[in-house]
């Protein structure tokens, strides 16, 4: 049933304790304020857990999809840990909060990538979805107002952190001004470190941007006009597709094998695609 799925998932077994907890909280954060609009997960069980024909790699998958009647268009949260020939570890976890055109305000995104003890992958957004040069109002109102900036500067003081540029010019293209994406190397052979970061500055900086977005986004009211339904469903499809492309085009056939993958990623078109 859904609750198993679900158990298994807010279990983050391969994840260190610090981002367990965080992503636990964040988890929970927003089921609790949108428990009411959503439906639960609809997945296939071999879609909500799956693992590689070799099993050193295994993954969590939960999507639950928003009432017609509300803004939530769905929640997606991830995790995928997979062993490395070298020995150790890729770690991924993923939340993710897609709006329906009901409204334009940004979506959320949060994803962890841990490929060892000493090196983490932190990209925390509220990803826009109009042009913020077209729309001044739009970057006034959800990255202005907030101070969303300051969230970022927070984590650009940790010594131990510089800015991460992803190989793909698209994915800079998708975040915001104030996105966070951030590298954080520690000393080798000093995980307390790393486990110390994540506890006092990804975790409350995350918590604050997670609640930014459920108090100005989920649950802003912002309402949109008919005409600019259809630009915007364009756009939310087209950034749909293509960050599936960019994300999980070439890392899960090579983790998983292809029919695996095909079967993952198909159940993952359905709910990109659904109307
Ligand atoms: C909207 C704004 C987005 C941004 C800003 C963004 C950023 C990045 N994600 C990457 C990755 C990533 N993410 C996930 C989770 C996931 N993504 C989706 C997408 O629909 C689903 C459905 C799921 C759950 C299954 C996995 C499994 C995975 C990788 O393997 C990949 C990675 O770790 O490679 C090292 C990186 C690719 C580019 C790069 O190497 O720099 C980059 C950091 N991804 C966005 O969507």
């Amino acid at each position: 049933s859904h609750d198993e799925g679900r158990k298994k998932f807010v279990e983050f077994p391969y994840a260190s304790a610090p981002v367990r907890s965080l992503m636990f909280d964040l988890v929970s954060t927003v089921e609790n304020r949108l428990d009411s609009q959503l439906l639960p997960c609809a997945l296939p069980p071999d879609v909500q857990y799956y693992e590689n024909q070799s099993g050193t790699a295994q993954a969590s998958l939960q999507i639950r999809s928003g009432l017609k009647s509300s803004p939530i268009d769905f929640i997606l949260g991830s995790w995928i840990h997979s062993e490395l020939p070298t020995g150790g570890a890729l770690n991924i976890t993923s939340l993710s909060a897609y709006l329906n055109s009901s409204t334009d305000a940004p979506n959320f995104l949060i994803e962890l990538i841990q490929s060892s003890p000493t090196s983490l992958f932190l990209i925390l957004d509220l990803p826009p979805r109009k042009d913020l040069v077209l729309h001044p109002d739009y970057l006034q109102t959800f990255y202005e107002s907030t101070q969303l900036d300051k969230q970022r500067q927070m984590l650009e003081k940790v010594p131990e952190a510089s800015p991460y540029f992803s190989s793909s010019l698209y994915i800079r293209c998708v975040v915001s001004p104030t996105a966070i994406m951030i590298r954080v190397e520690t000393e080798t052979g000093e995980s307390t470190r790393m486990e110390e970061i994540i506890t006092s500055y990804v975790d409350p900086v995350a918590k604050e941007v997670i609640g930014i977005w459920l108090n100005q986004c989920a649950c802003g009211g912002r309402e949109i006009g008919e005409s600019d339904r259809a630009d915007l469903e364009k756009r939310d499809g087209l950034m749909k597709k293509k960050t599936i492309e960019v994300d999980l085009g070439t890392s899960f056939p090579r983790l998983f094998g292809p029919e695996v993958a095909g079967r993952v990623l198909g159940e993952i078109q359905k709910v990109f695609t659904a109307k």
